[in-house]
């Protein structure tokens, strides 16, 4: 799916969040969103999944004002893994992911045997095939971080919005998840803090400062000294790592 964000912004009484944010995301591409904390990730990506009303602008799907979505539609279209997401602490890990489902079934229908398959292969691609039946409340943060990204590939959506979804993971699984999102063709668009991870797997990079949009293009482009320096406040250097992929070096701040 195809998103689009026009003149969007959001914010509380006195203080504007997201400031005027023009985005777009063509099907099948994986956008990094970058930026220092409080730049307004969060509420961008929430605006994106219309879980705020903006003050201003518009979001669309595939063309389409997101408003004129019915909500189960919009939950077909796209699925959001939040930064905190929490759930009932008596599920088991297949029982979260097949939360993903829901969507797709009336409310008088349980599950199916295609459900179980998604769910399945949900698991499987997250490496969780051996905890499916491990209660939630026994997990670790990353796999807890990992079951919620199980629920939203089980949503079996064309759009995926990820919060931060490497925080708690190993560079193992960090590896993978990375892999997944630039290799699905789902439009995916992912906040990270990990710059080098960005670059590395993102088709574009778009870096937020104060709520609005700074930058927006290839890796390269976007993770310069001076930008970084004007954004993030640091010093730093650009080159490669061993691998030859594009590495940040940071000199100790100066106070
Ligand atoms: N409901 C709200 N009421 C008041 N302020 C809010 C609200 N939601 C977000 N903010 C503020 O808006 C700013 C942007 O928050 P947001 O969570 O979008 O940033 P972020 O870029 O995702 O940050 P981080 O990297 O720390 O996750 C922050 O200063 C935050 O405190």
């Amino acid at each position: 799916m195809r998103i689009d964000a026009e003149e969007l912004s959001w914010g509380v009484p006195g203080k504007t969040i997201v400031r005027a944010v023009s985005l777009s995301v063509a099907e099948g591409e994986t956008v990094g969103l970058i930026g220092p904390n409080g730049s307004g990730k969060s509420s961008l990506l929430r605006c994106l999944a219309g879980l705020r009303t903006p003050t201003a602008g518009q979001v669309r799907y595939d063309g389409v004002d997101i408003t004129r979505w019915p909500s189960h539609e919009r939950a077909r279209k796209l699925a959001f893994v939040e930064q905190t997401a929490d759930t009932d602490s008596d599920l088991r890990v297949a029982d979260v992911a097949m939360l993903g489902r829901t969507v797709h079934r009336s409310r008088w229908r349980g599950p199916d045997a295609a459900d179980h398959a998604v769910v399945e292969e949900a698991l499987a691609r997250l490496g969780l095939t051996d905890l499916a039946d491990r209660p939630w409340k026994q997990l670790s943060g990353g796999e807890r971080q990992r079951t919620h990204l199980a629920r939203a590939l089980a949503q079996r959506t064309t759009g995926l919005l990820l919060d931060e979804p490497t925080n708690h993971l190993d560079v193992r699984h960090q590896l993978e998840l990375m892999e997944l999102a630039a290799r699905t063709p789902q439009t995916v668009v992912v906040a990270l803090h990990d710059l080098a991870l960005a670059a590395r797997y993102c088709d574009r990079l778009v870096l937020m400062h104060r709520g609005t949009v700074v930058a927006d293009g290839p890796a390269a482009d976007v993770l310069t000294p001076p930008l970084l320096r004007e954004v993030f406040d640091v010093e730093a250097e650009i080159g490669r790592d061993a691998l030859g992929h594009l590495a940040v070096g940071y000199r100790e701040p100066v106070r």
